[in-house]
């Protein structure tokens, strides 16, 4: 490599890593970070910029969305998917092997994924493979395939062709998981109790946003959790519990981890943001499963994110069309789409809500949105972090600037989101992947770009 000829130096900004913060430049070659430190002004590069008074953080590896391409790319798709992503300062994505049509629970739902992926990602991704009744027998190809994990429903999904897994199912698919030494991701509320306080409700009549919150109580989760981490347990396979809502559920999955079991936990900004009382307020826009919780349970969230309990941040970004999203007789809260549209704020709201509200360290946020994923999906150090040699992805962010989010802001094929009209502290300025900027606030996305899988 000629040293003076760089593809890109980034200058003077305050570096943010998982492991602290310190002012400098970057160098980046051939899509790697070459350099960190101070970079004198004699050497160029084919691009500068100047990052005085910006925070550099990994680019953010969002473990957990639902793009719904192919089969319902009219409800996003992977195009402005991860556009929307870039615009948040997410460089790599996990796409869920639900909610496309077919999902990726077989050999051939994968490669259609997957070709989908290659033509309209603009952002690098992992794909998950679904576990669902039958499929056993397909795990071991769609590892060989390159899945990133596993993904299950331990209650009902809201797709009719991705079943929920039974025990029996869950128990086989973590010993089978564990052979191939992959992991297990899981959507962990009870079906039972779910389904049995649903049919309680509606019963009754009882049909509204709350009636809805209470059917699904932080009890179904921690049923779920702890059966979940006993068959771990037994079988030593690698789990992640996936969009944990209180932090009385972390702290289940924390004594597990006492113990020995290797698991790790996963909340959503949404949980760390809204409460029930928001829910009442915003309608379908904001229902998702598990629900939204009382205020207690957003403030352990971020407890445990302090004391390090939890590991990741996935956006759950699980979109539909906006008729989904309202009830037709204004009082059916139950049959609407549970998802929340969240791919392009996760930054947005560790910053506001967590840096600026909570105090929580930048350095924490750079864990949980970026080194840990990594880390825990083996991608580490090559993403996650900001290090010699890792790809150069990152998110230049301007922590002063604040603004109000704007339906026109948003990146989604279905501008919707519960986070339109709040104000948010930090700007998220230039999104870079491999060195190359996808994202410039002012100038928007660079679509002349596709990720590769990881
Ligand atoms: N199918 C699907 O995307 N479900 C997701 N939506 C949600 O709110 N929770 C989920 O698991
Ligand atoms: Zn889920
Ligand atoms: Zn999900």
């Amino acid at each position: 490599m000629k040293e003076d000829c760089y593809d890109l130096i980034i200058r003077n900004g305050q570096i943010v890593t998982e492991e602290g913060i310190f002012q400098g430049d970057i160098a980046v070659h051939e899509q790697r970070i070459v350099k960190i430190g101070f970079i004198s002004t004699e050497k160029k590069a084919k691009k500068e910029i100047d990052a005085v008074g910006l925070h550099v953080f990994p680019g953010l590896i969002d473990t957990h969305v639902h793009f719904n391409e192919p089969g319902r790319t009219e409800w996003e798709g992977l195009a402005t998917g991860s556009q929307s992503l870039a615009a948040g300062g997410v460089t790599t994505f996990f796409d869920m092997p639900l909610n496309s049509s077919p999902p990726t629970t077989t050999a051939q739902g994968f490669e259609r994924k997957k070709q989908a992926a290659e033509q309209s990602s603009i952002l690098d991704y992992g794909l998950w493979g679904g576990l669902v009744p039958g499929n056993l027998d397909s795990l071991e190809h769609l590892k060989k395939l390159g899945v990133i994990g596993f993904k299950g429903f331990m209650s009902n999904s809201g797709i009719d062709e991705f079943l929920h897994v039974d025990d029996s199912t869950l128990f086989k698919g973590m010993q089978k998981i564990a052979g191939l030494g992959s992991i297990l991701a899981l959507h962990a509320e009870s079906d039972v109790i779910t389904n049995q306080l649903a049919d309680w409700y509606k019963a009754q009549g009882r049909r509204t946003a709350r009636d809805y919150a209470a059917s699904r109580p932080v009890l179904s989760e921690i049923e779920a959790v702890g059966r979940a981490a006993s068959y771990a347990e037994i079988t030593g396979c690698k789990l992640h519990i996936v969009h944990a809502s209180s932090g009385e559920v972390v702290k289940r999955i924390s004594e597990a981890k006492q113990r020995g079991v290797d698991i790790t936990v996963e909340t959503c900004p949404h949980y760390l943001a809204f409460t029930t009382p928001d829910l009442e307020r915003l309608g379908g826009v904001a229902k998702c499963a598990p629900p939204l919780r009382e205020q207690e349970h957003v403030e352990s969230l971020w407890e445990a994110l302090k004391s390090g309990e939890i590991d990741s941040i996935g956006s759950d970004h699980s979109p539909s069309p906006p008729a989904m999203k309202v009830a037709s007789d204004n009082d059916d809260f139950f049959s609407l789409w549970g998802g929340i549209s969240g791919a392009q704020t996760t930054l947005n709201v560790m910053l506001e809500e967590g840096y600026w509200r909570r105090n929580l360290p930048l350095e924490v946020i750079a864990r949980v949105t970026a080194a840990n994923p990594a880390k825990r999906f083996g991608l580490y150090p090559r993403k996650g972090t900001i290090a010699v040699g890792s790809d150069a992805d990152l998110a230049l962010v301007d922590l002063q600037s604040s603004f109000v989010l704007k339906e026109t802001d948003l990146f989604y094929r279905h501008r919707q989101s519960p986070y339109i009209g709040k104000t948010f502290r930090g700007m998220v300025m230039f999104t870079i992947l491999h060195g190359r900027v996808v994202f410039q606030k002012g100038e928007g996305i660079d679509n002349n770009f596709f990720g590769q899988m990881v």
